[in-house]
């Protein structure tokens, strides 16, 4: 693929304050020299702080906003996050069914502020029709109880969890990923055949705004060059590892990971500081 231009597309929801959803994901595609397009589903008032308020976009238009994309630019991998009602998955099935091309989903649920960004009737219609579509799975800790039914508090669960994400609800892969449990940040991915294991030393911070986002992104970004799902997901926890590592000095409340173009520039970071 050396000389053919790369391209991903986001179907996901804003954040105005640019660390999260669309915003993040658009960063992170360009970080890891992807050409990056996005589907808007939701706009959301919201900032380091927590969200303000949500306006969901109407169907039609989502889906205008979807065949603008692919009926000019046929993109190499596709991620979704934010995918608040049902009719918005509906969408999304009904149009990525037939779909070629690696598709990631972050099944969020709730911002790390706590605000609901899936009504709760649409958990189980994201498990249902969504999840055998995908190529990669990405839920956190809360999210994957949610998704499997049982309660998530050891590597043994883990496990469990993601082989139960594969094998039962059809996902080709699942990342079950460790932010929200104590010790390390140990993530698990599960492929069908085999456990690898994605660990690093938890960083002492809060400023955490984003992770999922930047992380499930990066991961599509290396799908769509043409990666493995494991070396993704190995180039993905590097890339998080380091954002959150080096996270810029911005924002009142917890802070969003930073990206190595503006490490570069040697502007300060938090890393730099301590
Ligand atoms: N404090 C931390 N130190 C190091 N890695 C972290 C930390 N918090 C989250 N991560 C990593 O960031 C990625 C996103 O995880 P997580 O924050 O759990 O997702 P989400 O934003 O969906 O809740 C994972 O690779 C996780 O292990
Ligand atoms: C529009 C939008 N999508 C997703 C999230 C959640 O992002 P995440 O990476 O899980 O990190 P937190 O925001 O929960 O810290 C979001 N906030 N907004």
């Amino acid at each position: 693929m050396s000389n053919q231009i790369v391209s991903a597309v986001t179907i996901a929801g804003t954040d105005p304050s640019g660390g999260a959803g669309i915003q993040a994901d658009l960063k992170t595609f360009q970080e890891r020299e992807v050409y990056g397009m996005s589907v808007i589903t939701s706009v959301v008032a919201q900032n380091t702080k927590g969200v303000k308020a949500v306006e969901h976009l109407p169907i039609d238009f989502i889906e205008k906003q979807f065949d603008a994309v692919w009926e000019d630019i046929t993109p190499h991998a596709v991620k979704t996050g934010m995918i608040a009602t049902i009719e918005m998955m509906e969408l999304i099935a009904k149009k990525l069914t037939n779909s070629k091309i690696p598709f990631v989903i972050d099944p969020v649920m709730i911002a790390k502020s706590g605000d609901p960004l899936m009504e709760e009737k649409s958990r189980e219609v994201i498990r249902d029709i969504l999840l055998p579509l995908a190529t990669v799975v990405t839920p956190n800790v809360p999210e994957a109880e949610f998704l499997v039914g049982f309660s998530i508090n050891s590597q043994k669960d883990t496990e469990k969890a993601a082989k139960v994400l594969v094998h039962q609800l059809g996902a080709k892969a699942a990342v079950v990923k460790g932010g929200h449990l104590d010790g390390d940040a140990k993530d698990v991915l599960y492929d069908g055949a085999q456990f690898d294991y994605f660990s690093t030393k938890r960083i002492d911070t809060p400023h955490t705004h984003g992770t999922g986002c930047t992380f499930s992104a990066a991961i599509t970004a290396e799908l769509a060059k043409g990666k493995s799902i494991n070396e993704a997901v190995g180039l993905g926890k590097e890339f998080i590892t380091d954002a959150i590592q080096h996270s810029l000095l911005l924002g009142k409340g917890n802070g969003p990971t930073n990206h190595w173009g503006y490490r570069l520039k040697g502007l300060p970071n938090r890393g730099e500081m301590e």
